[in-house]
């Protein structure tokens, strides 16, 4: 290629060339290529070259500043070809002269054209040595200066001829040159980076160097800190001087000096002249170590001396403080009573312990008694035995007597740190300091700040018990307004837990407070219940009927009184209503029976009384009758009906008349035979229905002839219940279903009657309709809310407690159903006409 126009574009190309570029074939004339490569040495001034690599810049600046930094790059050649005198191979004259040989056609093409390319090759080596010989540098005057001549043509414009087959060569030996120049440059740089290694090697170790000294000040300074508290920690009453240096030399100097921790760990606290500096750091540490050490020793010495009641060195110098004793002593016997009471090793080791000081206590005792009793008599001594010397008789008493003392004062010292540690109450050594006695018994006056604080003691705890009688007190007569204002009353039940409940790991969550408030444990913390009475796990059946007994008298003066239960299936709704299977545990409903015919043969002297009680049982939605048998229950229609009062009535089931409790017990029995009862996974005999007695008690006072009608509705209610927990499927299941559905019906109406609402969904549910009269009607109703106490059940018992506390905020309107005499009379008399009757003559 030739390119007589040096343009920029030209020059790039042919420098590409030789900057170990291959020239695109496309922008290579054919016909050009026939005759030789021609390079157009456009060799460019040093503004040249300047715009030339700005220019490229703008184009890729990436690029370029990569090709202008990498040695044989594009200015680097230029600035080469510039440097160096035109290259001898201009033409094959060249080549007749350097090898005569390959020019008359001897030797192969491919060696013709390696001598070419070594010879110039040459040509470029021959400018670099005269350069790298000079010593010059890029900016200056090249050494391989431009012949004159050259200068002289004023043309800038080299041709150098490259015959067609070297051409060749040089389009396959760029790539040559190009590995051979980039290995050489991987070589420089390699050998640069490792003389950066190697120096940021050297700074770092120098630097490493200069920070080692500090990093140790510094790790010294943080072991005298911590050296420091141990210290002041083992001596709370040491004197100023015997504070850790480290207080008074700050905390944060971390330039401090060799000599200053040397001082630090002066021998006993005291300073060491700055000069004793040829003592290393941490040797200063170790002394210092060395004299906290000292300290406790001593310290510990000194303790055991008070303990032992050897206070004869009192007022010495170094003696400790009585109130450091006394700290320190009070709160190792708290930290051993701690252990008394947590560690049953301990506890027997204590006791043992205690046996046996007790046991030598007594021993000192005696031994001092005797030997201060028996004072040495020396004029009974038997006559031929030799009279011992009056003076070493007493000597040798007096020595008994004083060690028999120090053994007693050591037993007693014992007896009363075992005392001290097995109670957890502070020693009286301090009163035992001041009067001057050695020993103190465990049951010592206490000093003034004890009894005042027994006082106080004292005073809180009577203050207490006040707060929560008079509290019990407020509860009382609040419940008693509340019942005076017609609200329904609500206890609550916990029953125990139960077998599977224990064998399963649970635990019981629930608790009750006091007799008004029951609390439950839930993963939020403590919820509190108030109701108007709450029965523990612990209550009996007798216990939870005397708070009911009160409505039953209620029935009988002829209000209308209804007593239900509600909770959870197996929460204990049956237990308390019925009581156990074989009745060996009464519930509500045998009782109320026997307390009825109770108050009747009370009043029987001004009362003429009639009972009669209906039993029917609301199973799968249907009212059936309990004192059929169930094949006739179901053949029959019952409907639930309200009289002229309000008060309801089942119209088509059977009501029995009773005059004794064996009688009503004895319907009562016949109607739970008949009730549906099945076994679930929560309890072994679960009621599948709700269960209603009806019991009427018309009164007739005898006096006045005013006729009452009283009416007890007791009501044991079916279980809510999860068809998961109890497993419940088929018949079951759907018995679940109109459980939980009649329950809720009773939930809405308890909610329209809590928040006073105008219209109350009683018709509903059969169970409602059953119910009107009790809730919100009227009668005085009592509703237990049976739990459970386990945790497994504490969702369902919050739900229950939940609806229990809505319930209570129900106000029936309770009045007696009274008729006066003329009334009852004409009633009677209307009956009567009614059926046919005569009417008897007034007389
Ligand atoms: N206070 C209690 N003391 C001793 N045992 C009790 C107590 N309460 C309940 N139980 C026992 O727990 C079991 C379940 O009680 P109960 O049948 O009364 O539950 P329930 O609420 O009527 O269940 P369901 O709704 O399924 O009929 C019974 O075996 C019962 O004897």
């Amino acid at each position: 290629m030739f390119m007589n126009s040096p343009t920029d574009e030209n020059v790039s190309l042919s420098l590409t060339f030789l900057g170990k570029k291959i020239l695109r074939s496309s922008s290579v004339a054919p016909a050009l290529k026939q005759r030789a490569w021609e390079t157009a040495a456009a060799l460019p001034s040093d503004s040249d070259v300047s715009m030339e690599t700005g220019r490229r810049a703008g184009r890729s600046r990436n690029s370029t500043a990569f090709l202008e930094e990498l040695p044989g790059s594009v200015p680097d050649l230029r600035e080469e070809v510039r440097r160096c005198p035109p290259c001898p191979v201009r033409n094959t004259h060249l080549d007749r002269d350097a090898a005569p040989a390959l020019c008359e056609g001897k030797g192969s093409w491919l060696n013709r054209s390696r001598t070419k390319w070594t010879a110039f090759r040459q040509w470029v080596k021959v400018g670099r040595r005269a350069n790298a010989v000079t010593g010059a540098r890029e900016d200056t005057q090249p050494a391989c200066a431009r012949p004159k001549d050259w200068e002289e043509d004023g043309s800038n414009d080299v041709k150098i001829f490259i015959p067609y087959d070297s051409a060749k060569l040089c389009i396959a030996q760029p790539m040559l040159l190009l590995s051979w120049q980039i290995t050489e440059d991987m070589q420089l740089m390699k050998t640069s980076h490792l003389e950066m290694v190697q120096e940021l090697e050297e700074n770092f170790q120098m630097a490493s160097k200069q920070n080692q000294v500090p990093a140790a000040l510094q790790e010294l300074q943080i072991t005298r800190l911590e050296l420091g508290k141990v210290q002041e920690m083992l001596s709370p009453a040491e004197p100023e001087e015997q504070r850790p240096l480290v207080e008074s030399s700050g905390t944060a100097q971390v330039d401090d000096t060799a000599e200053d921790l040397v001082e630090a760990g002066a021998e006993g606290g005291t300073q060491t002249p700055r000069g004793a500096a040829g003592k290393r750091p941490l040797e200063g540490a170790q002394a210092r170590l060395e004299n906290l050490k000292q300290n406790l020793y001593k310290r510990e010495r000194e303790i055991t001396q008070f303990l032992q009641g050897d206070a004869d060195g009192s007022g010495q110098e170094g003696e400790p403080t009585r109130q450091g004793c006394s700290a320190l002593l009070n709160a190792v016997i708290h930290k051993a009573h701690c252990v008394y009471v947590e560690v049953s090793e301990a506890r027997l080791l204590l006791d043992s312990m205690a046996e046996e000081n007790q046991l030598e206590l007594d021993r000192a005792r005696e031994l001092l008694e005797q030997l201060q009793t028996s004072a040495p008599q020396h004029g009974n001594a038997e006559e031929g035995t030799p009279k011992p010397e009056r003076g070493d008789t007493d000597k040798e008493h007096q020595a008994d007597l004083q060690t028999s003392q120090v053994m007693l004062q050591k037993a007693e010292i014992i007896h009363t740190a075992l005392d001290c540690i097995r109670r957890g109450t502070r020693p009286g050594l301090d009163r035992a300091w001041e009067t001057g006695h050695s020993t103190v018994e465990p049951g010592a006056e206490p000093d003034q700040d004890q009894l005042q604080l027994q006082q106080v003691r004292e005073e809180n705890k009577r203050t207490t018990e006040n707060y929560n009688s008079e509290r019990i007190m407020r509860k009382k007569y609040y419940n008693m307004v509340e019942d005076m204002k017609g609200k329904i009353r609500v206890f609550c039940r916990i029953r125990p837990m139960n077998r599977t409940e224990t064998a399963g790991g649970s635990k019981p969550v629930v608790d009750c407070v006091d007799e008004y408030s029951v609390v439950v444990e839930t993963p939020r913390g403590l919820k509190e219940f108030q109701f108007d009475k709450v029965f523990s796990t612990a209550s009996s059946q007798e216990e939870v009927f005397q708070d009911t007994s009160r409505l039953i008298q209620s029935a009988i003066d002829g209000f209308n009184v209804c007593i239900f239960s509600y909770g959870q299936t197996g929460s204990g709704k049956t237990f308390t209503m019925v009581g156990d299977k074989d009745l060996r545990n009464p519930g509500i409903m045998p009782r109320a029976f026997r307390k009825i015919f109770d108050l009747i043969q009370e009043n029987a002297s001004k009362f003429d009384f009639k009972v009669s009680a209906y039993m029917l049982e609301l199973y799968n939605d249907r009212l059936l009758d309990l004192f059929v048998s169930p094949a006739e229950a179901f053949g029959r229609k019952i409907e639930i009906k309200k009289d002229k009062k309000g008060l309801v009535f089942a119209q088509g089931a059977e009501t029995m008349a009773a005059g004794s409790a064996e009688q009503l017990l004895a319907l009562l029995e016949q109607g739970c035979a008949n009730r549906h009862i099945a076994a679930t996974k929560m309890n072994m005999e679960s009621s599948r229905s709700h269960l209603i007695i009806g019991i009427t008690i018309e009164s007739t006072n005898l006096t006045n002839g005013s006729v009452s009608y009283g009416k007890l509705s007791l009501v044991d209610l079916a279980g809510s219940e999860r068809a998961a927990k109890t497993g419940a499927k088929d018949d079951q299941l759907k018995e679940a279903n109109s459980i939980n559905k009649s329950l809720s019906a009773l939930g809405d109406v308890i909610f329209a009657l809590s928040s006073e609402q105008s219209y109350v969904p009683y018709r509903n549910n059969k169970l409602t309709q059953v119910m009107q009269d009790s809730l919100g009607g009227n009668a005085k109703t009592l509703m237990f809310v049976n739990v459970s106490p386990s945790d497994c059940n504490a969702e369902e018992t919050l739900t229950s407690l939940t609806y229990a506390t809505r319930v209570k905020a129900i106000t029936n309107s309770a009045h007696k159903n009274l008729e006066s005499k003329e009334i009852a009379h004409l009633k009677e008399i209307i009956l009567k006409l009614r059926s046919g009757q005569p009417l008897e003559e007034e007389v």
